[in-house]
């Protein structure tokens, strides 16, 4: 946790590996647990807790979030953390499974990515997405030549990533957040109430949820459903309060369906200020 106590906007690095893992078709999810946490503490997080389903494992991390899917990883953590420390050994585990890297993102530390991902990443772009706000989006993307036809991701596929992040929470919501003096809970349990007082569990009622409560305050969660996760991170001290929420959508589903859940996380927040951002497999 950072000495000042804020934790700040997430940065994200989602990683896109081609092959197959013809021995059991697991790919990157057999990464072993102690490899999961020696690559972690590099990034100086651990987990706190985790779920999994027959398509993909999430934890809930001590700054974030780490979905692995058997040919996709996506890592969350806040901005005091060392993010791009996980690039190399993501790369080379997957390498190890002969599992090629084909697509990858994030900003000014461009340099670094540049020097830590493979050759055959030949198309890449840095890019600033300004807005009204004082709040920018850095995005990294890169991937090989086969990915890309006339400008457009070969890879586009029908899932979209919808991030948003909130500030200035609702003082009186922004409470919820907070464990009661010695309420004799542990993370685990204490963060399932959160998720029931607060209304989190009403966002996608089909979804396994993994959550989890800091002490004295401060919140994360993942929900899986299906192939599917949605993440939540919380910090709501005074001052600085702050929340993430991040899920991803199909070009198939009800566009209802996508502003009814949002419509939800905002509620579950109120905040004065929010920034949304869509990405989908282009790498546009
Ligand atoms: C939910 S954590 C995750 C941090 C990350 N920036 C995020 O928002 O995704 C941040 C909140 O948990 C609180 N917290 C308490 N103990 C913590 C710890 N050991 N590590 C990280 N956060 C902790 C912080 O004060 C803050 O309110």
């Amino acid at each position: 946790m950072a000495v000042s106590g804020f934790e700040g906007f997430e940065k994200r690095l989602e990683l896109h590996f081609s092959g197959d893992d013809p021995a059991t078709g697991k790919g990157l999810r057999r990464l072993d647990f102690f490899s999961l946490e020696k690559v972690l503490h590099a990034v100086q997080c651990t987990v706190v807790s985790a779920v999994g389903n027959k398509y993909f494992d999430s934890y809930v991390l001590s700054e974030s979030s780490l979905f692995v899917y058997p040919t996709k990883i996506i890592i969350k953590t806040c901005g005091t953390t060392q993010l791009l420390k996980s690039v190399r050994p993501f790369v080379d585990y997957g390498l190890t499974l002969g599992l090629t890297l084909c697509g990858c993102s994030f900003n000014d530390e461009v340099v670094y990515l540049e020097a830590n991902l493979p050759n055959n990443l030949s198309c890449k772009k840095a890019s600033t997405m300004n807005s009204k706000s004082c709040y920018k989006w850095h995005v990294f993307t890169a991937c090989d030549e086969g990915c890309m036809v006339g400008g457009v991701g070969m890879h586009a596929g029908d899932l979209y990533t919808v991030e948003i992040c909130m500030t200035e929470l609702d003082g009186v919501l922004a409470k919820k957040f907070f464990r009661r003096f010695n309420d004799g809970k542990t993370g685990d349990s204490a963060g399932r109430e959160m998720t029931e007082i607060t209304g989190i569990s009403e966002i996608n009622k089909n979804a396994l949820i993994c959550d989890y409560a800091f002490d004295p305050c401060g919140y994360s969660m993942n929900g899986i459903d299906k192939n599917r996760y949605f993440t939540i991170h919380v910090t709501p001290e005074d001052g600085f309060s702050y929340a993430s929420f991040e899920c991803v959508g199909s070009v198939y589903d009800d566009k209802d369906e996508i502003l009814e859940i949002l419509k939800k996380v905002v509620k579950v927040f109120r905040p004065e200020a929010l920034s949304v951002s869509t990405t989908d497999d282009g790498l546009d």
